[in-house]
């Protein structure tokens, strides 16, 4: 059978890969996304979607056994993890089956499920072969006139701990499949996933110890933040251990043990399960990406230019896989710097944009632009302004004050450099913020407005009232 050929070709339907097809073909390029999974990729089906539902459960526990404080009786709460997951795939699987509905019947647009790699014999002449193994039996190979890198990452397990791979350990992806709730869940990092599994289990009632082998939790964050972090996780019942290196891994499935070695000395952990939450790693080695000349970095990641162009001719990365924040709104932000320049004759590119991310973990942890960690690197000044969650009179009435708001302005422009919020709705607050910065509002705008009372909004005239030096 003659090589079909296709004018675009998208390896992996992940967040930018997706809406990026669709208009491709909409453009009139003969389009193939190739999939090896699920339609959705990550985030549809291992990630931020069944995360965040399953969390919502997590939350849903946590208020009924709260329930008495605001004087609303119910009975023993008890958690069905089956109906958990249920929920969770039911959310889930109209999305992954949408986008595979699209990809395969829009015009000029072709689905292939199986998995991609770069052909061994390569045209030369511009174009590119890609041999595709198909899931369902038999192979295709094709070829592209410009090809999109969007195959994502993978959680990455470490090779240096001794007896690790023997053991029945969980990652993200398993630990949305679990159907019933681990007695004593033992839980390596203290970044994003190992932070919202374990407060979520917590929840569900395990019993969780975090075990970071860093100074501290939430490594991305100003001191202040973290600690504040910590005091609520802890007091929610989170055993964490900081400055502490898993040396030794044994057990058996319900029955695991880890040697720890720590600034105290060594500590010998027990947990039924264990999750390794600490990083994850491109997929690429399927490509076979040094037969096309694409480079990649030292750590595997995919090499590409402000454009999102790689090495090699008329092949462009996209998402997790290029590395640099691996968020779903920046691959998704890929998706508009490539349509911007190949479709709509743009001159778009990377450079610069505004990182903004919210960690899940209740109250949110919500953080725009710049920090004050950032900024003493920078060696930039700027002035303050810090209020605890306790002095949002929402978050008072509502029974959900924890955590602190902190945002950074330019001293001379009075413009607003970044913020965090560690709130009940830290996101949506953060949002607020951030619209305000885009629209070059200066945060005195922000003092002077009137929100509604008692909205969460009105905060930001209380927030912009005190800055750390004082002054007005
Ligand atoms: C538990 C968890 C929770 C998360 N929560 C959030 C959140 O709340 N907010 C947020 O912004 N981000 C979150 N993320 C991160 C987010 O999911 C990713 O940043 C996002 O999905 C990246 O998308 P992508 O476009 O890079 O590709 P992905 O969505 O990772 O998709 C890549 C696809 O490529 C396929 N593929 C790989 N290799 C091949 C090959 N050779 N051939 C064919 N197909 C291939 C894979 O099967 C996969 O479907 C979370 C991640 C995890 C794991
Ligand atoms: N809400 C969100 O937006 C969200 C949620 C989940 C995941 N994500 C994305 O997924 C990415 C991966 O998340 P992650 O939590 O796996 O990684 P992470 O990079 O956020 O955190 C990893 C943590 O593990 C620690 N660590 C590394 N090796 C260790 C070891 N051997 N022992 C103990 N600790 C060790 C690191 O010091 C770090 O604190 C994130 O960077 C983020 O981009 C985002």
């Amino acid at each position: 059978m003659a090589e079909r050929h296709f004018d675009a070709v998208i390896i992996g339907s992940g967040q930018g890969g997706n809406p990026f097809a669709k208009a491709t073909a909409k453009h009139g390029w003969q389009t193939a996304v190739i999939e090896r999974r699920y339609t959705g990729g990550t985030c549809v089906n291992d990630g931020c979607t069944p995360s965040k539902t399953v969390d919502a459960s997590a939350r849903t526990a946590y208020l009924a056994r709260r329930g008495a404080d605001f004087g609303v009786h119910t009975g023993n709460i008890t958690i069905d993890l089956e109906k958990v997951y249920e929920r969770k795939q039911a959310v889930l699987l109209p999305s992954r089956n949408n986008i595979a509905k699209a990809l395969s019947t829009s015009e000029n647009s072709a689905l292939l499920m199986g998995q991609a790699s770069f052909a061994e014999q390569q045209p030369g002449d511009g174009t590119y072969r890609i041999d595709v193994t198909l899931n369902d039996g038999g192979s295709e190979t094709i070829t592209a006139s410009r090809v999109f890198l969007n195959t994502g990452e993978r959680p990455h397990i470490p090779d240096n701990v001794e007896g690790l791979t023997s053991l029945p350990f969980l990652d993200s992806t398993a630990m949305l499949e679990l159907k019933e709730v681990p007695e004593r869940l033992l839980v390596l990092g203290a970044g994003y996933i190992a932070l919202e599994f374990a407060q979520m289990y917590l929840r569900f009632g395990s019993k969780v110890t975090v075990i970071e082998r860093g100074e501290r939790i939430a490594q991305h964050e100003d001191d202040d933040i973290a600690q504040c972090l910590r005091d609520i996780l802890i007091e929610d019942g989170l055993e964490i251990l900081t400055c502490s290196a898993v040396s030794r891994a044994s057990g058996s499935a319900g029955n695991i043990t880890l040697d720890l070695v720590t600034d105290d000395g060594p500590i010998v952990l027990k947990g039924t399960h264990l999750l390794v939450a600490i990083g994850r790693v491109p997929n690429v080695e399927p490509l076979h990406l040094d037969r096309v000349g694409v480079k990649q970095n030292k750590s595997g990641h995919i090499e590409v230019n402000d454009r999102l162009e790689t090495s090699a001719k008329n092949i462009w990365a996209m998402g997790d896989v290029k590395g640099g924040p691996a968020f779903t709104h920046i691959s998704y932000d890929d998706f508009r710097v490539l349509r911007n320049n190949l479709l709509q004759g743009g001159n778009v590119s990377i450079k610069d944009r505004l990182l903004t991310y919210c960690m899940f973990t209740d109250p949110e942890l919500a953080r725009f632009g710049l920090n004050e960690a950032d900024a003493k690197k920078q060696g930039r000044e700027v002035r303050v302004a810090s209020i605890p969650m306790k002095w949002m009179a929402r978050a008072l009435e509502m029974d959900e004050s924890r955590g602190m708001m902190k945002a950074l302005v330019d001293p001379e422009t009075k413009q607003i450099l970044g913020a965090t919020i560690l709130g009940v709705d830290g996101g949506e607050v953060a949002a607020q913020l951030q619209i305000a910065m885009m629209g070059g509002l200066p945060y005195t705008a922000l003092r002077e407005g009137i929100f509604a009372h008692p909205t969460k909004s009105e905060a930001l005239n209380t927030l912009f009232t005190y800055f750390r030096d004082g002054k007005d």
